[in-house]
């Protein structure tokens, strides 16, 4: 049998388990010994290892109160340490899981001469040493080995195995992701053969001196390990699985300053390329850092294409972030040290979503097992129904089962994850995904009883209910949060105040009550009444608020009109039935400042509240002075040379004005359904650069989104798993625009057109079809080899769907000919025209039905849909799912 190589073979320490095994980005931080040039100048060692985990920064009191002092981190290496050491503490684990079929990769990040290169060839050469050694001691598997090098120049992929010196494009392969084309693959015989190979690549690297580095690699190296195994014949049917995963080696080239390394002609250009690509690396990482499903700009690096997969996918990784300990340094180690901060907190992410995704699965289980119990005890016995309760009680055990160890893995995930938010120091009521799992919980917070409406993404968490929280959700500033409807139907909290109605000393006294439960911002507005406020009051978390001081904001309040956005916010009791919690619905608006309120002095001296973004992990801010500095003295510097810039979301400036502030119906007391006119669309387009999920979710009827939630001890009926279907699949949708860069415009239509129809369950299959295609082509327009996979596959798809008969049936109803090739084109043909460029929406319909299995072939597309089929005022459905529809 084949040895598990986490296991003593290699003497892996309990410790490194828990972390490089269990995490899917392990970060190290290295610090070099101060180098002779350094200390020829006299400069001083700025950081020291505390500890295994921690570094700090330990000169120069008046710098510490403006950054962290301390950071934490899986690893931190000191001067003294080897690299055996950085090898063996962690990096392993990760090398080596190539063995057991699992795609890894090892990264080297830091500032030019901090020791990349030193440290990955260490790395390099250990791990093949331990893999060409296990391998050697299996006798019961083959093994394959296979050896790729490239290096990224001048955002140029070069085969650092082929003397030609061709530049080599990337492809989109819908199955592997992206390839290289045309890249060398040598078969390796054994280990020196692979040791000679890296010594080629060594010596075909671009490599030149600098001021900082005599021997600078001038380009990003990736180095890559394929290894494929299978048991050899004699052995039994369960060994006989064949693995088969990669390693990357990746020595990154160094960030640099101009001024430092006195770059210039071909060095500065150098320099210009490695820091832009090192920038959208570090974007990537922040974003991913961020969580939730924000547009992720892989496609702007051919690093960070090629990277895909490491970064954001299935691999395992490991980042070893290199720094001098030079004071003259000591900008460009903080940036290091914030780069493997967000790295960290990636790995946190992945963590919590692993959690969030068990616990919605666990639910779902234990739904749909209640449901079965009730269905049984129901079910009339009789001799025929024996065998069916048979059935369904070894169903009950199985879902039992798999409940049980759902939520067995589910309690490891959230251990991991409390040891991660212990480790990374993360507060947990900081990471918005947590509430994803709130959809399907009833809990209680607080002694507020566990509310039965959905309210949002954050609102569990962030909403007056949990006042702590709201603080912590204002504190957080993330743009997600600043959207969606909020309401209190809290008849002991009967605040309303809002634009049009009466400025009144009850509503001052619920102000206060608000202000003294940390509620930043409240908004007045008084078109009725003299004693009515145009505008915004401020109330600070420490605000004593009452009606005196609500008086003196008035005088601010019209400065401030114009600035922050406006949520509304939504309290429920459950001990108040559904209809009294509805009949006692008020609105509240608060106003939150966006941009810093220093605009105006005088109101930021009062009680206004600058809320800027505290924690400095994700305040990743690559110092990009540097880079602008760099790139703009560059000789080459007509723009990013990465292509595909079509591709991406278009980004447009964020405008501060009135268009911010949205008034809101107020005199609406029951619950309004969405709070989005075409007006304020378009300020939404206008004022963001980005489309955050959270945002689009929030625009959902939150009436709909209610009854996506199952209440306690309620079994879901039919009607309800359409919606949780439909949760689903929307969902889903979210995610596959993000990821094929869908506009705007289309999306918020699409929340306009489908609210949770039933009816409209073929339009939400067609889009779902719509964007996976185009997510499995995103080169559609430029490659005709997309298209024609694509159709290829719907084909061959379509065609394993069916008997021979019924696909007979399907070929003479649609006036296929009966002869194999002629047919197979004919139908290719046919399927895509009907899925991708239809005139009805309806043929359409039918064959994504019928690729679904959803129907028998026989029916017709009436038949399948009846009447409610294509409502006739909805031609904007067909064309919107047809993408043809033009919005603008
Ligand atoms: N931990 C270390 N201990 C001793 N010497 C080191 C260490 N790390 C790096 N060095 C030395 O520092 C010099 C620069 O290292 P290296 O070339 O690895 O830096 P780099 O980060 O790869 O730089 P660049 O990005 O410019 O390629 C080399 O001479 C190397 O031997």
């Amino acid at each position: 049998m084949m040895e598990s190589i986490s296991g003593d073979e290699f003497e892996i320490s309990n410790e490194q388990e828990s972390t490089a095994q269990d995490e899917k980005i392990f970060v190290a931080v290295r610090v070099r010994p101060l180098n002779g040039k350094e200390i020829a100048k006299g400069d001083t060692s700025d950081w020291e290892c505390v500890n295994t985990t921690t570094i700090v920064f330990k000169n120069n009191p008046s710098e510490r109160s403006t950054y962290p002092s301390a950071y934490t981190f899986d690893r931190v290496y000191g001067c003294d340490s080897s690299t055996k050491q950085v090898y063996e503490e962690g990096v392993k684990g990760i090398a080596l899981s190539v063995l057991n079929g699992i795609n890894s990769s090892i990264f080297a990040y830091g500032q030019t001469s901090s020791g990349k290169t030193y440290t990955m060839s260490g790395i390099t050469d250990y791990a093949i040493a331990d893999i060409y050694d296990y391998i050697s001691r299996q006798i019961d598997r083959e093994f394959t080995l296979k050896f790729s090098a490239i290096e990224i120049y001048n955002e140029c992929v070069r085969d650092l195995l082929s003397h030609d010196g061709a530049q080599l494009r990337l492809l989109d392969d819908p199955e592997k992701g992206i390839v290289v084309e045309k890249l060398t693959e040598a078969n390796l015989r054994d280990c020196n053969h692979l040791k000679e190979l890296i010594s080629v690549c060594e010596a075909e690297r671009q490599i030149g001196e600098t001021k900082l580095n005599e021997m600078s690699s001038r380009s990003h190296q990736i180095l890559r390990l394929m290894v494929e195994s299978s048991a050899c014949e004699y052995e039994g049917s369960d060994s006989g699985r064949t693995l088969a995963a990669s390693v990357n080696f990746v020595d990154l080239a160094g960030s640099e300053r101009a001024s430092q390394t006195l770059a210039a002609g071909t060095r500065l250009k150098e320099g210009s390329h490695i820091n832009r690509s090192l920038l959208t690396l570090g974007t990537v990482i922040r974003k991913l850092s961020k969580g939730g499903y924000s547009h992720i700009p892989y496609r702007n690096s051919k690093l960070t294409r090629i990277l895909q997969n490491s970064l954001g996918g299935n691999a395992r990784t490991a980042i070893v972030c290199t720094m001098s300990p030079a004071h003259s340094h000591v900008e460009q180690s903080r940036n290091t040290l914030l780069f493997a901060s967000c790295a960290k907190d990636v790995s946190t992410n992945a963590q919590v979503n692993l959690v969030i995704s068990d616990k919605a699965l666990v639910k779902q289980l234990q739904q749909e097992l209640a449901r079965l119990a009730n269905e049984l005890k129901t079910f009339p016995v009789s001799n025929d129904s024996t065998s069916l309760i048979k059935q369904m009680k070894l169903k009950l055990e199985k879902m039992e089962k798999e409940i049980e160890e759902l939520t067995q893995q589910r309690d490891l995930a959230e251990s991991r994850l409390d040891h991660l938010i212990r480790v990374t120091g993360t507060d947990p009521n900081s990471l918005p995904w947590m509430e994803t799992s709130d959809l399907y919980e009833n809990r209680s917070k607080d002694g507020y009883p566990a509310s039965d409406v959905y309210e949002g993404d954050s609102l569990n968490k962030y909403g007056l209910a949990d006042m702590e929280n709201s603080k912590k959700f204002l504190d957080d500033n993330s743009p997600r949060h600043f959207s969606g409807q909020y309401y209190v139907p809290d008849p002991s909290q009967e605040i309303t105040i809002s634009p049009g109605d009466s400025y009144n000393d009850q509503s001052i006294e619920k102000t206060s009550r608000i202000a003294n439960n940390n509620i930043i911002k409240v908004s007045e507005d008084s078109s009725n009444d003299n004693r009515n406020i145009d505008g915004t009051s401020s109330i600070g978390y420490n605000s004593t608020s009452n009606s005196e001081n609500s008086h003196k904001e008035d005088q601010n309040i019209e400065k401030k009109l114009c600035i922050g956005k406006s949520i509304t916010i939504k309290e429920t009791r459950v001990d108040d039935s559904y209809e009294s919690l509805k009949e006692n619905t008020k609105d509240i608006q608060i106003m939150v400042e966006q941009s810093p309120c220093s605009s105006d002095s005088e109101i930021s001296d009062s009680e206004g509240i600058c809320l800027t973004r505290s924690k400095s992990c994700n305040e990743f801010t690559m110092n990009a002075s540097y880079e602008k500095e760099i790139i703009a003295e560059s000789t080459d510097n007509n723009g990013p040379e990465t292509g595909n810039q079509d591709d991406y979301i278009q980004t447009i400036p964020k405008s501060k004005s009135e268009a911010d502030v949205k008034t809101i119906d107020q005199q609406n007391s029951g619950i309004p359904v969405m709070d989005l006119d075409e007006k304020e669309l378009e300020q939404k387009i206008n004022s963001s650069d980005e489309v955050d999920v959270s945002d689009e979710l929030s625009r959902f009827d939150p009436e709909l989104v209610k009854k996506t939630v199952p209440k306690a001890n309620e079994f879901i009926e039919p009607e309800e798993n359409w919606f949780m279907a439909f949760e689903k699949q929307r969902r889903e949708i979210i995610k596959l625009w993000h990821e094929c860069n869908t506009p705007l415009i289309h999306r918020t239509y699409f929340f306009l057109l489908f609210k949770g129809d039933k009816s409209d369950s073929v339009y939400m299959e067609v889009e779902l079809r719509r964007l996976s295609f185009l997510k499995n082509a995103p080169s559609r327009v430029t490659s005709a080899r997309a298209l024609n996979r694509e159709r290829i596959m719907l084909s061959k798809k379509l065609l394993k769907k069916f008997s021979s008969t019924q696909r007979e049936i399907l070929f003479r109803k649609w006036g296929i000919p009966l002869d194999s090739r002629q047919r197979r084109v004919q139908l290719s043909r046919l399927v895509w025209t009907k899925t991708n460029d239809i005139d009805h929406i309806k043929e359409s319909a039918e064959i994504v039905a019928k690729l679904v299995g959803m129907v028998e072939l026989n029916q017709t597309p009436k038949e399948l849909f009846g009447l409610s089929f294509l409502p006739k005022t909805d031609h904007f459905k067909t064309s919107f799912c047809r993408g043809t529809i033009s919005f603008t």
